[in-house]
């Protein structure tokens, strides 16, 4: 459920009024997201997507996201656009909350995957690397490894509730990724999100990306691992080489990996796999019962991060060289 914050007719209607968006004909809060309060609105001018960025989302941080999704859309990336107001701002306020009104994406996301679909995924993640040069404002990665130990020691003491023996297992982890990340690879401007619900298909065709709330600058190789951690994994923990290959073609299709971005790709991976489980271990041990926020289970990305931890070769993940 990812309505967090309720709006009233009227105030919609007021706040639309600052945009060239027609007249508001329906509006419906969107159950599917975690972190923002999202709605489908329809006006005489077609369909739309309203967000209100809740808590969790620095306001800081607003003008890099809606400003990247600009610079995305006008270099041909299929994504949402945001709608400038009258006034030129991309950015409003409803109910006490900061507000923006994005174009709404045809498509569906899928709930099983195939390899044709990582292909594409793969090549979208690196088109959107090559759209996101040039991208004038800059956000550091704050889930990136000096994020890691910060958000660690909020959990740690509880780990073993989740399963015994963890709390040793994650700092022995945490510390080989401290000594072990790489430094010199490419960077830019990268998704860090791009999980099959933030991407959206019409048929077997890839119709667009959305959710850019982790974009940053980071590691572009980073971005790729976690698409491995995220697509390329079946129910049973086991990782699908043939979709891992997919994603892996798709990519170099349009942005081929150097050899030290392709030799790093372990340890990237498990470094992707500790983010996630490190996340979602929070919000397990910290979310208050009740609450609205969705937690997502940690052991699926301890699982996955064991299974990194054990690859000596990117030829593991379906890379050909
Ligand atoms: N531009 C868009 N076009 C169509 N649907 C969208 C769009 N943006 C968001 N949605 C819908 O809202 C849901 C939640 O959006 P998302 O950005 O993933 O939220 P959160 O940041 O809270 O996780 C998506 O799964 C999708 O159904
Ligand atoms: N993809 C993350 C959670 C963030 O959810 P989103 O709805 O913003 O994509 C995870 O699976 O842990």
């Amino acid at each position: 459920m990812a309505v967090y914050t309720d709006i009233t007719e009227d105030d919609l209607s007021r706040f639309l009024a600052a945009y060239d968006a027609g007249t508001l004909l329906s509006y419906k809060g969107i159950a599917e997201g975690v972190e923002n309060s999202n709605f489908l609105l329809h006006t005489t001018k077609g369909a739309l997507i309203l967000t209100l960025y809740e808590k969790r989302v620095d306001p800081n941080d607003l003008p890099f996201f809606l400003g990247l999704m600009h610079h995305l859309a006008e270099r041909g990336l299929s994504c949402p656009l945001p709608l400038p107001r009258s006034d030129g701002a991309l950015l409003g306020e409803l109910s006490g909350r900061p507000a923006a009104v994005i174009s709404f994406l045809e498509g569906m996301w899928l709930r099983k995957p195939a390899a044709k679909h990582c292909r594409e995924v793969g090549r979208a993640l690196a088109e959107m690397h090559l759209a996101g040069e040039g991208f004038a404002i800059t956000r550091p990665n704050a889930l990136s490894v000096g994020g890691w130990r910060p958000l660690w020691e909020k959990s740690a003491a509880r780990a073993d509730e989740v399963e015994q023996g963890l709390e040793d297992e994650i700092a022995g982890e945490l510390a080989a990724l401290e000594t072990g990340w790489p430094k010199a690879l490419p960077t830019g401007v990268i998704h860090a999100d791009l999980f099959p619900d933030n991407v959206f298909f019409i048929g077997d065709e890839l119709s667009g990306l959305i959710d850019f709330y982790f974009a940053c600058n980071d590691l572009l190789a980073y971005d790729v691992a976690i698409c491995l951690n995220a697509w390329c994994f079946e129910k049973d923990g086991s990782f699908n080489l043939t979709k891992g290959m997919a994603l892996l073609a798709g990519y170099e299709s349009v942005r081929p990996l150097s050899d030290a971005e392709a030799a790093a790709l372990p340890l990237l991976s498990r470094g992707a796999a500790l983010r996630f489980f490190l996340t979602r271990l929070y919000d397990w041990l910290m979310t208050p019962p009740g609450a609205l926020v969705v937690k997502k289970d940690p052991l699926e990305y301890l699982r996955k991060s064991r299974f990194h931890r054990q690859v000596r070769n990117p030829a593991e993940y379906g890379l050909s060289r």
